[in-house]
Parts: structure tokens; C-alpha cells; sequence
């Protein structure tokens, strides 16, 4: 076993944990379901003063610190890793058309920032170190996701390279995050309140649906389970984006709602894929996730050449298209899991 792994085994209560982008929703889910769970101390390393202080009120709990910096510049990360010893690293420009604007940012944080976080915590000792990245740096067709793609091989060539660190860095890989700030489902809930059509932009478009409270639960398993380079995926239902409409509009008591069709936006894909083939031969199944361990290949060009692999031509990806395509009940069924829908639900 490596002194990653059996240092892995240390359980979340009483230990001290980094998030990166703390303030975000995926990291302040995270620090919530911390706090439940007795973590000794959690330091919230992120650029807003505003939203720390907000995060700061809201919780109201002093085992959470606050770290002002930027993952651009590595000495400010550095006070944020002393003594930590899991880190989860959200912070990224994670908006498909800024990316897609201005890609040299995307690079900037999502690529170098990632390498510092991962230098800085591994520095300072860090056990195991989670990259938060999405099913759209598979096969990218968008800058967001290109750049997520570079940082998904930042970590793998680090943990490569880097086999005395002792840190297990791994990374995670989610689809659409339901209900998350400026994503579609809030955007219809507006409309309908609006009065208003909702707009769709191709209704045959699919996305996988996951609920910040799968991504805790992803993160977990990937703290105390990942060796060195792991990747790691939880699998999950798709539907299209008419299936979600129709859903959303139907919890708000309309059947057959105003539809506008208003065309595929810059970067978009009309399916996204979570697991790509080449990545599913060399995965094990989890049961609810499954993993792809590093491949720890030297620069030994002739393995490269002479060791082909003849199972990804057999294989399929794992995509939103051919996963478990939800129906409109089935939708719903899962949108009233949300807490932010069962209130506008229950306000009605
Ligand atoms: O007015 C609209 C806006 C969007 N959509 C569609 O709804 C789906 C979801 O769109 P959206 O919620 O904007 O998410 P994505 O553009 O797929 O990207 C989100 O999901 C990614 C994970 O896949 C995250 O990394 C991104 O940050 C996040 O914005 C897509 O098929 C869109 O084409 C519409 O039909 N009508």
C-alpha cells in the first residue's frame, strides 16, 4: 500500500479541510455537510471578500477560517494548506461563453491555478487532493472544457511524476449540477413566473442531472478512496432539455407550456459525455461510480507503439445520450428532491 492510501484512511471528522472556491455552491455544500460531520477546522480559500463575509454570517461557526487569495499566485494559497489535510479544489471559471471569450483566463486559473493548488498543498503535506472538473473537458468542443481537460493532466502528470509526494491527488468529474447559479432550471422557474415562453434551445439536447448532494457524496469517496491519479465518475440519469422544461413547467401546474426554440449556443454540445471509450476499457465499475486509474506509463515512447489497445474500438462512451433517460414523472421526481424546488413547489 502507499503512504497516500494508508494515509487516506483518516476519516473526515477531526481532520482539517481546504476548499478552493469556497464560497462557490459547490463548496459551500461541501463545507455544510463538513460541519455535520464534526471536521475539526475548515480554512475557505477564495477572491471575494463580499461572499466570504456573507458565507461568514451565514454559518456563523467558528471552525470555518476564511483565506483571502487568488489561485494565480501561489504564495497565497500557501497560508490556506498549513496543517490541512484534505483539500477539495472547486475554484475555476467554470462559464462556457467567458471561456469561450477569453480563453488565456480560462487558462490562467483553471490550468496554472490548478498546478499551484496542487504544488502548494502537496508542499504542505496535504493527504489527498480532489480536482473538481466536468463532463465537458471529455472530447471538448469549448474553451471551458479544454482548459478543464489541461487540468484533469496537470494532476494525472503530477501524481506521475511526482510518486514520493505522498499526496493522492484525484480528480472528479460531474454533469450538470441542477439548480446551480445561471443554469437552466432557475432560468425556467423565472420565465414561468414571468408568464413568459420558455426557451429552449434545441429540445432534443441532453444533459446528465446531478444534485449538489450527489457531488458531496463523489468528493467523499474520492478523499478516501483514490490512489494517486484517480479519476473518478458517479454515474447518473440524463434527460433532454424538453423533458426538463415540460418537468419544471408541470410542478408549476402547466401541461403544455409556451415553448420558443431559440438554437444551440456558442460551445455547446448536443450530448455530453462523462466517460470517454478510451477511459471506460481501463475502468473498474463501483457501483455507483466508477473509477480510472492512472495510466502510469513511463516516457518510454515504444509502449506507446508496440502495446495497442484493442478493446476501446469494441467499446462505447458513457454519455448523456445512452445513459438513463428520464421521463417527464421521473424528472420531476427527481427536481422534488431539490430543496429549492419543494419550497416554490410548496409556496404555490
Ligand atoms: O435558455 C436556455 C438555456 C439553456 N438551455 C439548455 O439547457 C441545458 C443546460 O444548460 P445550462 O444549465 O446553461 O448548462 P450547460 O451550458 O450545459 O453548463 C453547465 O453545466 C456544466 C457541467 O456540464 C458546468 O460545468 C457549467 O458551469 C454549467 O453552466 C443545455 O442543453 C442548454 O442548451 C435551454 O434549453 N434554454
Amino acid at each position: 500500500m502507499t503512504a497516500a492510501a494508508t494515509n487516506n484512511q483518516r476519516p473526515i471528522a477531526g481532520s482539517v479541510v481546504a476548499i478552493t472556491g469556497g464560497t462557490g455552491s459547490f463548496g459551500s455544500t461541501m463545507a455544510r455537510s463538513l460541519l455535520e460531520r464534526n471536521v475539526e477546522r475548515i480554512h475557505i480559500f477564495s477572491r471575494d471578500e463580499a461572499k466570504q463575509d456573507d458565507m461568514r454570517r451565514r454559518l456563523n461557526d467558528e471552525r470555518v477560517r476564511f483565506f483571502l487569495g487568488d489561485v494565480r499566485d501561489e504564495s497565497s494559497i500557501v497560508p490556506a494548506m498549513r496543517g490541512v489535510d484534505y483539500v477539495f479544489h472547486a475554484a475555476a471559471l467554470k462559464q462556457v461563453p467567458s471561456c469561450e471569450f477569453f480563453p488565456q483566463q480560462a487558462v490562467l486559473t483553471n490550468v496554472n491555478g490548478s498546478h499551484n493548488v496542487i504544488r502548494a498543498a502537496s508542499n504542505a503535506g496535504v493527504r489527498s487532493l480532489v480536482c473538481l472538473s466536468t463532463d465537458k473537458a471529455v472530447y471538448p468542443v469549448n474553451a471551458m472544457g479544454m482548459s478543464k481537460a489541461l487540468m484533469e493532466k496537470t494532476a494525472q502528470a503530477f501524481a506521475r511524476n511526482f510518486s514520493e509526494s505522498g499526496m493522492a491527488v484525484s480528480v472528479t468529474r460531474y454533469g450538470n449540477v441542477m439548480y446551480s447559479r445561471g443554469s437552466v432550471i432557475p432560468l425556467f422557474v423565472r420565465q414561468l413566473q414571468d408568464g413568459k415562453p420558455l426557451t429552449l434551445t434545441e429540445p432534443s439536447m441532453t444533459r446528465f442531472l446531478m444534485s449538489l448532494g450527489d457531488s458531496v457524496d463523489l468528493v467523499d469517496h474520492a478523499f478516501t478512496n483514490a490512489a494517486p491519479g484517480d479519476l473518478f465518475i458517479k454515474k447518473a440519469p440524463a434527460s433532454t432539455v424538453e423533458t426538463l422544461a415540460r418537468a419544471v413547467a408541470s410542478l408549476f401546474g402547466i401541461d403544455d407550456p409556451d415553448i420558443r426554440v431559440i438554437g444551440i449556443r456558442h460551445g455547446e454540445k448536443m450530448h455530453e459525455t462523462l466517460l470517454s471509450r478510451e477511459e471506460i476499457v481501463k475502468a473498474s465499475d463501483e457501483g455507483e461510480y466508477f473509477r480510472v486509474p492512472l495510466d502510469a506509463r513511463s516516457l518510454q515512447y515504444e509502449l506507446y507503439f508496440d502495446e495497442g489497445e484493442t478493446a476501446i474500438s469494441r467499446s462505447e462512451d458513457y454519455t448523456s445520450a445512452n445513459t438513463y433517460q428520464l421521463n417527464i414523472e421521473e424528472t420531476k421526481e427527481l427536481l422534488m428532491r431539490l430543496p429549492e424546488v419543494r419550497q416554490l413547489v410548496g409556496e404555490r
